[in-house]
């Protein structure tokens, strides 16, 4: 019965070093970037139940959209440099127009977002092939393979840039352990492609390793080869606590999780660096052919916003709202499509909304 308050534990206390946002007047602005697909819907979720339960949050929304210019970007910087935290959806990026960059990285990679955590928690309710998954993906946000950076040297042969620095992946790996220590978590495995790329994998997996056998002695270190973690974390993921990885495996193994608890509506997700924090779903996804159907399931982003009441200290409120939706998709009657369910997105939220109204605070 208590399975919600374990649950709520993984998020109490994501990161120590990221600087909170001011108060003004008893409240906080916080910049709402709703993006693309579902985003709006999902976006709205979270304020109708802010609202039901009186959060002492202000939106400053910006809204953007993948297909936009580029430059556009630089409004959701601007906010975001004011308000030091933000709620996001995801932007869509066109697979196939070249030269048309990922919004979504120009705003990590400008505001040095750098360490991506995603929550592969089951929800009791939902139904899984594998129960009681729960396990944590820490990936890097600023390089690998998700640098952009691409040419055409002779015709007919890109060149697709990869990068890894020494310095970002200490920082990813002092990050991951951090989370671990402070969530008590006991394990923490790089994940990597070193028997190939032996030079920048190899670099993440020795620094990875290093930091956490010199720094964590009471935290298990390990390492694994992207491959076999992608088969092992759909057999046994019970195996796995947190997983660090560049930028690629993070979302492939992120998928991989999505997949494993239910899908990419439940799935709980945040971004840290120094200086900002930026809560968005876990697996990022759009949800474009759902947009506008008033049926994607909003879960991962309310639960993605109660990560961000705990980040500014509103832990009453982010239990709160956590166990009003994971005692709604228990109870099992006003659930989404992607789980079983016939209830709309609003449908959903309202029935979180009853919840929370008849749980006294
Ligand atoms: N295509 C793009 O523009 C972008 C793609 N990505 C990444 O690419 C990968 C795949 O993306 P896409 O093919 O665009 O996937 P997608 O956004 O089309 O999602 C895959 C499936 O999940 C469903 N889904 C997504 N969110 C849902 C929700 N809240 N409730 C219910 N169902 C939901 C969608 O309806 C779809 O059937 C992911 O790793 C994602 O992070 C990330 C950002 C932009
Ligand atoms: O930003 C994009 O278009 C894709 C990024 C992606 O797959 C991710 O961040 O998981
Ligand atoms: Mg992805």
């Amino acid at each position: 019965m208590l399975r919600s308050l374990v649950y709520k534990r993984t998020f109490a206390t994501a990161l120590k070093e990221t600087i909170l946002p001011k108060k003004y007047g008893g409240r906080y602005t916080v910049t709402l970037l709703p993006g693309d697909g579902v985003g709006k819907e999902v976006t709205d979720s979270v304020i109708s139940i802010f609202n039901a339960e009186n959060i002492p949050i202000d939106w400053e929304t910006v809204e953007i959209s993948g297909l936009d210019n580029k430059e556009n970007v630089k409004l959701a910087v601007e906010s975001l440099k004011r308000n030091k935290i933000g709620l996001k959806g995801i932007w869509h990026t066109p697979a196939d127009q070249v030269g048309h960059g990922s919004l979504n990285v120009a705003l990590r990679k400008q505001l040095d977002i750098y360490a991506n955590v995603a929550i592969f928690k089951s929800i009791p309710g939902v139904k899984t092939k594998i129960p009681d998954v729960d396990l944590v993906v820490i990936r890097e946000n600023t390089e690998g393979e998700f640098s952009g950076l691409e040419h055409e040297s002779v015709e007919g042969v890109v060149e697709s840039l990869k990068i890894t620095t020494k310095a970002k992946s200490e920082r990813i790996a002092k990050f991951a352990f951090d989370f671990a220590q402070r969530n008590g978590r006991h394990s923490v495995c790089a994940v990597h492609k070193a028997n190939i790329m032996k030079l920048g994998d190899g670099l993440f997996r020795n620094t990875v390793t290093k930091i956490g056998e010199s720094q964590y002695p009471k935290i298990n270190t390990s390492s694994i080869i992207v491959d076999n973690a992608s088969m092992q974390a759909v057999a046994k993921p019970h195996q796995f606590d947190v997983m660090v990885t560049p930028s690629m495996y993070g979302t492939i193994l992120g998928n991989i999780g999505a997949a494993l608890i239910g899908g990419p509506g439940l799935v709980a997700g945040a971004n840290f660096g120094k200086e900002f924090a930026v809560f968005e779903p876990g697996s990022r996804h759009v949800g474009l052919d759902i947009k506008g159907q008033n049926i994607a399931n909003p879960t991962g982003m309310i639960l993605s916003a109660t990560l961000m009441l705990d980040h500014l200290g509103l832990k009453q409120s982010a239990e709160r709202i956590t166990n009003a939706v994971k005692d709604v998709i228990a109870e099992g009657k006003s659930t989404t499509k992607d789980i079983g369910g016939n209830a709309s997105t609003t449908e959903f939220t309202n029935a979180v909304i009853n919840k929370l109204a008849s749980t006294p605070l």
